[in-house]
């Protein structure tokens, strides 16, 4: 039997270690059935321990790699990741506006888990200013949205109020990801284009191999909104993704270690 499969583009940093960045949205994708292509808009040399170097790329070879892919495959839904500067930030919101993608999913992505900076100042404003009136879905972390919001987040009405500033960037939906708060249970907060709102909730693993997670989530729903399905389907469908493939590690590496992302079997349930 022929396989199909939908075809969606990732736009952001390589990771040496595997465990995050481009390489973390392929294994996503595959394991999630949907087909990932590739724009690299930096290298970094990483592993578990932390990032030792990161290298943009010139915008040729950024621009380049968008016209072959989207010369060539038909890419229904795209993420952002790590994008390092302002100048990058700015050539990947001018591609994604020359080539039309819909269902954008921006991860702003500033701060890798071992506490290097992988976004400048600068980059943050010209993620504000360009990137987010382009993007469907926007997913940052705590830090992450209490500096999009310019607000402290210490409770769930903050949670919510920040959502809401978020949204006024640009971003019509707004995924709040709650990896870095200390309860038992891990709450994402989602707030939709409509006004609607909800929690999802999983249980806090007790891991240190949690590298890559937030990429895991947003390339995952990448997957599911490349297949047709409806936004808050494929929210769901990712977050029920991670939080399965979270329970099943790897010991890999000795500090924070990579998901093992093709642990999943996709039962291809609604939701
Ligand atoms: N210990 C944990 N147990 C269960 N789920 C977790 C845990 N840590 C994070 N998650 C889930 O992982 C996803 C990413 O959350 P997090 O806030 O860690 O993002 P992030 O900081 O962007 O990740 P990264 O920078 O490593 O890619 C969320 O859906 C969150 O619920
Ligand atoms: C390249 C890259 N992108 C994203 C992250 C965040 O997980 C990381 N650590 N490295």
């Amino acid at each position: 039997m022929k396989q199909q499969f939908s075809e969606a583009l990732t736009i952001a940093g390589t990771d040496s270690g595997g465990g995050a960045g481009i390489e973390a949205d392929i294994k996503t994708m595959q394991a999630c059935q949907t087909f990932s292509t590739n724009v690299v808009v930096g290298v970094t040399a990483q592993n578990t321990l932390g990032v030792q170097g990161q290298y943009p790329l010139p915008r040729g070879i950024v621009n380049e790699q968008f016209k072959s892919v989207l010369a060539n495959f038909a890419i229904k839904a795209a993420k952002t990741g790590a994008l390092f500067d302002a100048e990058h930030v700015s050539m990947v919101a001018d591609n994604l506006a020359h080539y039309q993608l819909q269902n954008v999913v921006v991860d702003p992505v500033m701060v890798a888990k071992g506490g290097a900076h992988l976004l400048t100042e600068q980059g943050i404003k010209t993620l504000k200013e360009k990137l987010l009136p382009q993007a469907d879905v926007v997913t940052p972390n705590l830090p992450e949205a209490e500096i999009l919001a310019g607000q402290k987040i210490n409770s769930e009405s903050d949670v919510k109020q920040a959502a809401i500033k978020i949204q006024q960037l640009g971003s019509p939906n707004v995924i709040i990801k709650g990896g870095h708060a200390q309860d038992a249970t891990v709450s994402d907060y989602v707030r939709l284009a409509d006004g609607t709102d909800y929690w999802l909730t999983s249980p806090r693993i007790n891991t240190e191999r949690t590298h890559g997670t937030g990429d895991t989530l947003s390339a995952a729903i990448v997957a599911y909104l490349a297949q047709g399905a409806d936004l808050k389907t494929a929210i769901n469908k990712a977050h029920k993704y991670l939080a399965d493939i979270i329970q099943h590690p790897l010991y890999i590496g000795n500090g924070h270690g990579p998901l093992n992302h093709g642990s999943w079997k996709d039962d291809n349930d609604e939701i």
